[in-house]
């Protein structure tokens, strides 16, 4: 089984040039982006011992729907750039790891596509100004099966992806397109940036949908409190891959406040550098319940499709049973903030 760095090198030789860029790129002079990874090298694991871990496990359940391991596949935009198969290929994938693959709203295959070969299906959502629009891509997503509703926080306007300007990336090729954006003539709407969402949109939402809610981009403990109050479902601790906000916090260095503030009320999600199964368990034993993985995932579809993605899955998946055993765990429930320094 080849390494997430091997299944980069191989994605980086196939992708255009500037495909692999938008996939790699973060904001700014990406400070988040690499302080993300660094984060979880800057922490170390103090394993404890004796503890008969030979019966361990790690399914998990998140707001309903069940992981057979606390890692899911997180949205990312576009996946037919990095292979023909497109998001077909990573949900067949990640249905057969038995987790769960959230859509992105910018899926270049349409969600009841996705759908029909995933297994636990999720939905991201850009809100859109036009209500009209965003109630009909929720409701197209819910009928098609979807099991939870994702809403993207943190990108109030875009973020400034210097390698984007660099090599001027604007457009799908031809013969793609955001195919949830299709109106009810079929022509594919630009998405827009929801620069003025606020908490009162969020109880709409929460009025024209009968998924559980997570929000996706929090990492300031308030809004983390809030989130709750709110009687929001769930929380993706994550600064978008180092996307959006150059000089934000690290995703885990936001995590412990955020999980004490929640207290367990609701289930946290950390995504943001997971590059392994230490990273996994340094995320839950500081408070996530699941982990998300963004460009892993994009670089397994990029080398090998389907079956690169579910390379990575499997990996992440024994690097984590392993580590988890050898921290002295039997459950995800058992790792706590003590076995990290
Ligand atoms: C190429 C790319 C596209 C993304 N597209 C979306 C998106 O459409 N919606 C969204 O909420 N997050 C999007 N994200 C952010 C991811 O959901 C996630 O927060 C991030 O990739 C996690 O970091 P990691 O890539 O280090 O694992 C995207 C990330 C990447 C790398
Ligand atoms: O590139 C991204 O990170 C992203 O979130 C996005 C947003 C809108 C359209 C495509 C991708």
């Amino acid at each position: 089984m080849r390494t997430i760095a091997e299944l980069e090198a191989i994605a980086r030789e196939r992708l255009d040039p500037a495909h692999y860029d938008y996939y790699a790129g973060g904001a700014g002079e990406e400070a988040t982006l690499r302080a993300n990874e660094r984060e979880f090298h800057d922490r170390v694991l103090v394993p404890r011992v004796l503890r008969a871990v030979g019966k361990h496990e790690l399914a998990v359940e998140i707001a309903g729907s069940p992981l057979s391991m606390p890692i899911l596949v997180c949205p990312t935009a576009f996946h037919r750039l990095a292979h023909p198969d497109g998001e077909l290929a990573t949900a067949r994938a990640t249905a057969e790891a038995g987790t769960v693959f959230v859509c992105s709203m910018a899926s270049t295959t349409a969600v009841e596509d996705v759908a029909k070969v995933a297994d636990v299906l999720w939905f991201q959502l850009y809100f859109q100004s036009d209500r009209k629009f965003t109630e009909a891509v929720l409701n197209r997503a819910e009928n098609a099966g979807a099991r939870a509703l994702v809403v993207t926080v943190d990108s109030a306007v875009r973020g400034r992806r210097e390698r984007e300007y660099r090599n001027a990336f604007h457009d799908l090729p031809p013969g793609l397109a955001a195919e949830n954006m299709r109106d009810e003539t079929g022509r594919v709407r630009d998405i827009e940036m929801p620069a003025d969402l606020t908490w009162e949109d969020l109880d709409w939402l929460r009025e024209v949908t009968n998924m559980p809610m997570f929000l996706k981009g929090v990492v300031h403990p308030e809004d983390a409190r809030r989130a709750v109050a709110a009687g929001i479902d769930g929380i993706f601790v994550s600064n978008h891959g180092g996307r959006q906000l150059d000089g934000e916090i690290s995703s885990l260095a936001a995590l412990p406040e955020i999980a004490s503030i929640v207290d367990g009320r609701v289930p946290l999600i950390l995504d943001g550098g997971v590059r392994s199964g230490a990273d996994v368990v340094k995320a839950l034993a500081l408070g996530a319940d699941a982990v998300g993985v963004g460009r892993p995932v994009l670089w397994g579809l990029a080398a090998a499709g389907q079956e690169g993605v579910a390379e990575v899955l499997e990996r992440l998946r024994e690097e984590t049973d392993t580590a988890l055993a050898l921290c002295g765990a039997r459950n995800p429930g058992e790792l706590t903030a003590d076995l990290v320094r």
